[in-house]
Order: C-alpha cells, then sequence, then structure tokens
C-alpha cells in the first residue's frame, strides 16, 4: 500500500520507513508491516517494519559487536561523534519537528521546542563523554592505595514512549554514547518515524554501524519484542519510560538476570498555589505546564490545589487563559492545542471526567468529551472539522480526594482544580499518591518554600516554577515513579557506568 505524505521536507532522505541495524535499513523477517497514524486527521500516512521477538538476536549481536570497540573508543573521539550528530540534528530541525507533529499532533511550536530541549541533551552529553573520571584513596590499611575505575556497562536498550518520542532517545542514547555504551532503541509504534530519522543522522555523523540500532514494532508485537530485548544475555542495562504498571513488569524482567535498569514512570503531580503566591506567576507556569501536549507529560500538573482565599480568582482566571488556546491540527498555523495521540487517551480522560462530575465536581470548561473535528476551544464550533482525537480542554472545579482524578495520572486536556485550606492538608493530599516524579509549589513565603521542598514526596520539585526539565538537572522520581536518574551531571552517565575498585600495594611507601 502506497501512502500520501500530508507535508513537505527540505530534507526528504529524513524519512526512513525499514529498521536500522548494523548500518543497514531492514525489514521484519516476518515480512510484516504496521501504520503509522497522524493523530490530527486519524488518518495513516506511512508503515514500518512489525518486528517480533525473532528479530531481536540480530540487533543485539550487531549492538555487542559495535560495543567491542565503541566502548573502548577515546572519550574524546566519542565526544566529538555526538557533536557531529547534535549538529545534524540542528540543521534538520524543522523538518524533524514537522515529522515529530504528524506521529504525536503536538502542535509545531511544541514539536520545534521539543527539539531544542533535546538538543540540550546531544550538546550537554558530548561534554560528559570527556569528565567520566575515577577516584584514589589512601586506606586504612598501610602502604596501600585504592582507585576506582569507570568501564561502560556493555549493550543497552531503550524502551521509548510516544509523548516525547525525540527528547527520551536523545536523552537516553546521549548518556549512554558519553558513557561508551551502544544502544538499542525500540519506539513507541506511535512514533517510530522521528527516532529513524535521529538513526539515519546518526549515521551520517560518523556513528560506527551497530553503535545505534532502531527496531520498530506495532502495539501488538511490543510486549514479546521488548521481552526478548530486555531477556537477551548481551544486554546489560535497559532503560525505560513509560507508566508504572509497564515499568513493573520491566524491572521484573530485569530482577530475572540482576540486569541494571532505569525506570522513568508514571507522574500524578500536584502543582499548588498558595494564598501568597504571585497568581500571574502560577498561571503562566501553570498554563505552559498543564496543556503542553494537551496535558500528555509525565511531569504535567495533574492535581491543581488552590488554597481557599484565591481559589476562585484563580479559577477565573485559569479558565480565561484557556479560552484563548486555539485547538487544532498541529501542523496548522496558530494551533495552541493539538489532539491527544491516541484515542485510548480520550476513553481514559472521558471515564475520569464523568467520574469527577458524578461525585460532585463543576464543569466550567469544555465537555470532557471527546469530539471529532478541531473547534476553537471556546466551543464556538468555528474549527476545521479534520478528524482525529481531540478533545477541548476542560476545567473542573470542587475535585474531592477520592475522585479517579486525584489518584490516577490523567494525560489529556483535563484539569480539576481542589480548594485546600491549610499547608498541613494540602502537604498530605498532594502526598497521598504511589507517585512520587514531580511536585510544584508556589508561595512567596521562604519559609514554606524550604519546607515544601522538604515535605513534598517527588523527585523534582518546582518552587514558584512549573517545567524544569533540562540537560543539566537531574531528571527522575521516588516511589512508583521509578528510580535512577536521567540528564545532569554525572548521575545520567553512571547509568551506564560499572564501577571497579583496585587496591594497590607500594613497597617503601607509608
Ligand atoms: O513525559 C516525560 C518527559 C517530560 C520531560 O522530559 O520534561
Amino acid at each position: 500500500m502506497s501512502y500520501r505524505i500530508p507535508f513537505e521536507l527540505k530534507n526528504p532522505d529524513l524519512l526512513k520507513y525499514d529498521s536500522y541495524v548494523h548500518g543497514e535499513w531492514v525489514k521484519a523477517k516476518s515480512g510484516k508491516t504496521f501504520e503509522v497514524v497522524d493523530p490530527g486527521s486519524d488518518k495513516a500516512w506511512a508503515a514500518c517494519p512489525d518486528n517480533g521477538a525473532e528479530d531481536v538476536d540480530n540487533a543485539i549481536q550487531s549492538s555487542y559487536k559495535a560495543f567491542k570497540e565503541f566502548g573502548v573508543m577515546n572519550p574524546r573521539k566519542r565526544a566529538e561523534l555526538i557533536l557531529a550528530w547534535h549538529n545534524l540534528i540542528t540543521e534538520n530541525k524543522d523538518d524533524i519537528a514537522k515529522i515529530l507533529t504528524y506521529e504525536t499532533g503536538k502542535p509545531l511550536a511544541e514539536a520545534a521546542g521539543e527539539l531544542t530541549y533535546s538538543l540540550g541533551f546531544t550538546w550537554w552529553f558530548a561534554g560528559e563523554a570527556e569528565r567520566i573520571q575515577g577516584a584514589i584513596s589512601t586506606p586504612s590499611a598501610p602502604n596501600r592505595r585504592t582507585f576506582i575505575v569507570k568501564q561502560p556497562i556493555g549493550p543497552a536498550v531503550a524502551l521509548v514512549p510516544w509523548n516525547f518520542p525525540i527528547a527520551m532517545v536523545m536523552r537516553k542514547a546521549g548518556a549512554a554514547f558519553a558513557a561508551g555504551c551502544t544502544m538499542t532503541v525500540k519506539p513507541s509504534p506511535e512514533t517510530p518515524l522521528t527516532c529513524l530519522s535521529l538513526a539515519h543522522l546518526a549515521s551520517e555523523a560518523g556513528f560506527p554501524p551497530g553503535v545505534f540500532n532502531v527496531l520498530t514494532t506495532s502495539l501488538e508485537n511490543t510486549p514479546s519484542l521488548s521481552e526478548a530485548m530486555i531477556l537477551h544475555p548481551l544486554v546489560k542495562k535497559v532503560t525505560f519510560t513509560g507508566s508504572t504498571r509497564i515499568g513493573k513488569l520491566v524491572a521484573g524482567l530485569c530482577a530475572r538476570n540482576l540486569k541494571k535498569c532505569t525506570l522513568e514512570l508514571g507522574g500524578n503531580c500536584p502543582f499548588i498555589i498558595f494564598d501568597d503566591a504571585n497568581l500571574e506567576q502560577a498561571l503562566e507556569q501553570f498554563m505552559a505546564l498543564k496543556w503542553r501536549h494537551a496535558g500528555q507529560a509525565c511531569i504535567t500538573a495533574n492535581r491543581l490545589y488552590v488554597q481557599a482565599g484565591v481559589y476562585d480568582k484563580f479559577t477565573q482566571m485559569v479558565v480565561e487563559r484557556t479560552k484563548k488556546l486555539k485547538m487544532g491540527h498541529g501542523g496548522e498555523e496558530g494551533t495552541t492545542l493539538g489532539p491527544v495521540c491516541t484515542p485510548r487517551g480520550l476513553v481514559k480522560a472521558e471515564a475520569q471526567a464523568e467520574d469527577a462530575v458524578k461525585n460532585g465536581a463543576k464543569m466550567v470548561l469544555g465537555t470532557g468529551k471527546a469530539e471529532k473535528g478541531a473547534k476553537e476551544a471556546d466551543g464556538s464550533g468555528k474549527g476545521q472539522g479534520v478528524g482525529g482525537y481531540y478533545m477541548s480542554p476542560t476545567i473542573l472545579t470542587d475535585m474531592s480526594p477520592d475522585m479517579l482524578m486525584a489518584r490516577e495520572e490523567t494525560f489529556a486536556p483535563v484539569c480539576g482544580l481542589f480548594k485546600f485550606d491549610t499547608e498541613q492538608e494540602v502537604v498530605k493530599w498532594a502526598n497521598d499518591t504511589s507517585m512520587g516524579l514531580a511536585s510544584y509549589a508556589f508561595t512567596k513565603n521562604v519559609d514554606r518554600m524550604w519546607r515544601m521542598l522538604e515535605n513534598l514526596e517527588a523527585g523534582m520539585i518546582g518552587l514558584n516554577t512549573g517545567n524544569s526539565s533540562a540537560a543539566e538537572t537531574p531528571f527522575g522520581g521516588i516511589k512508583e515513579s521509578g528510580y535512577g536518574k536521567e540528564s545532569g551531571k554525572d548521575v545520567a552517565v553512571r547509568e551506564y557506568l560499572v564501577e571497579k575498585t583496585g587496591t594497590f600495594t607500594i613497597e617503601g611507601q607509608y
């Protein structure tokens, strides 16, 4: 079947439809393919190999073969390769952003923003490659010195989500390549093409065959392919970003052979606004965080807690600003809110909104229902009617802790406001979740700010700040949001290293 590509690229070579193994573009052994669909129109526009477990050994053997050389390559050379990749991605930024929009639905400006964010990783990890250092010390036993050397752990596997498919690949691969590890990536079935464009540019940048492999697959084959990748004896490290449910399965598979793994899992992040907050500042930060990718970020503001004294005012502010969003196809000029990436996302969001209303919440904006075709966010119906997985931004007030939206990640453009009275009460509610990815607090009281940093249970705390993700800062959760860090100084690369302790006896020295 042939497909019509719904956009034009300056560099059409970026569009690759086969998997990438050992420097070759390859098909699945079964010959099967699966379709890539534009969430903004519900139309398939490409197809990629539907790899299964039988395709794994070839890719991992290649990764292992490449590791033998890449793992001992001089760090300066690895840094140069990462930088060459960085420069090529920069040159092709606009084109890759377009592919991203037609895979994920996110508006072009946001897609370009993801590219800028992602390029932070290649820039940062090019620097980190040369800064991997051991340690030396003098133990209590006489005449001895101990030292620690760090070495790449071995071939790694990355299981990558669809919501930030470029950033997640570059964050994981950047750290792996800096450490000297090779990586086989399994992109999400929704977003294989951006990953393949990165593979193409990695090859142009001069990475040796096998350093960066990509195995694409369908939703149906994802469990068996992932399992085969994780369990392959030559794989020494697994990194996964996705739901807590799947994260637990990944951790279980890794545990069988004591394989090191990094898990970046779900969030259920509270966003707390105290009476003494600067409401304009809080609103700016909230708008950017909450509606980013139609609410589909793991660190999104999932529960909005507003103190009683400013609750009504802030509700009105957030409703007025949200009405100005322009919902539509991500590729259309001026769109600020795209569709969600999958129809299943809409089903979950509808159920959550319905549950909230049934339990006493008031819907003050939107419908909480999927709609066909893009409309203005104010419900005026002036949209383009293009089909796709749309829900106009929905705001609910009078939320309570027993509702589904308080307990689960929403991952859609639905926002619920909870009213609270005291700091003690809100901290209790905020922490009343098995998740611990990010939390946000807005206050101008310095003592309270510090208490929030210490008392909120999350791996990342935004203080008068919404999104703080950046290559320079460690990213990662606590509790059931996972373990291990990505990005940041030393900690991210350490996930791909083993440490060896050497002990040396010196004659004639103290
Ligand atoms: O959704 C997960 C990643 C979001 C981020 O890196 O800021």
